[in-house]
């Protein structure tokens, strides 16, 4: 008789620029699929049609705060129907790279409710397995992207970044949170990510 596949885990990795999500997603997700593990690389913005149009619009001149909304939230709903569900439900983790907790974090710097954005993406976004929350002191941060701008933009940009981390950690004491210290260095940092994921899909 046919063994049902267990489903697969919903591993997100948030913090804010520079903390080395992108460089994390692609160790663990390597790593895992290296052991035998069927692991999907994603992120968000999504490549999917909306997810297409928010990358434009950073490099091609921004919506509305409004309609910039309308339009992380279009991507998310595509992305979970689509992507995200059918991938768990076939028995593969998803290692994705800015989930909800990222609308939360920048869209609440642009004045939006942060419970409400919450509330929102809740109501049709399934929470995480693992939450890795890459945590990091704005100035280093800063100090990895490099500082774009003049001197007043780059005090805008430490005021929002700082919100952005205080919205991370804010739900650090959700069960499927895990802050992560990212002042190590790369590898260190994946060793610790990976024992974590393993804890939990073993
Ligand atoms: N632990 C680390 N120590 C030192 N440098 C790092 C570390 N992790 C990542 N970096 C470097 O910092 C820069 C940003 O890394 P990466 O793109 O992975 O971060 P990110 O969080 O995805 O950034 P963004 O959100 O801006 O896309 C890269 O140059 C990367 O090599
Ligand atoms: C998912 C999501 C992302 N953002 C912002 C955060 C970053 O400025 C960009 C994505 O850039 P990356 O370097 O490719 O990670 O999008 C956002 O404002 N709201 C969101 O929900």
């Amino acid at each position: 008789m046919d063994e049902q596949k267990k489903r697969g885990l919903l591993i997100v990795v948030e913090g804010i620029d520079g903390t080395g999500k992108s460089s994390q997603v692609k160790m663990l997700a390597d790593a895992l699929r290296s052991i035998g593990e069927d692991a999907l690389q994603d992120r968000e913005p999504s490549d999917g049609p909306f997810g297409k149009i928010l990358r434009a619009s950073m490099t091609e001149g921004r919506f509305s705060p409004d309609a910039e909304l309308e339009m992380f939230h279009k991507d998310r709903r595509q992305h979970v129907n689509d992507v995200i569900l059918p991938a768990l439900e076939a028995g593969t983790h998803v290692v994705l790279d800015r989930y909800y907790f990222s609308t939360m974090a920048y869209q609440g710097a642009n004045g939006f409710d942060v419970a409400e954005l919450r509330e929102t993406n809740e109501s049709f976004a399934p929470a995480p397995d693992i939450l890795f929350i890459l945590d990091l002191d704005v100035d280093q941060a800063l100090e990895r992207i490099g500082t774009r701008g003049d001197e007043a933009n780059e005090f805008e940009q430490r005021d929002a970044l700082q919100f952005c981390r205080d919205v991370f950690l804010s739900v650090k004491d959700e069960s499927y949170a895990r802050v992560i210290d990212s002042s190590p260095s790369i590898e260190t940092i994946h060793a610790e990510m990976l024992k974590l994921a393993l804890a939990e899909i073993h």
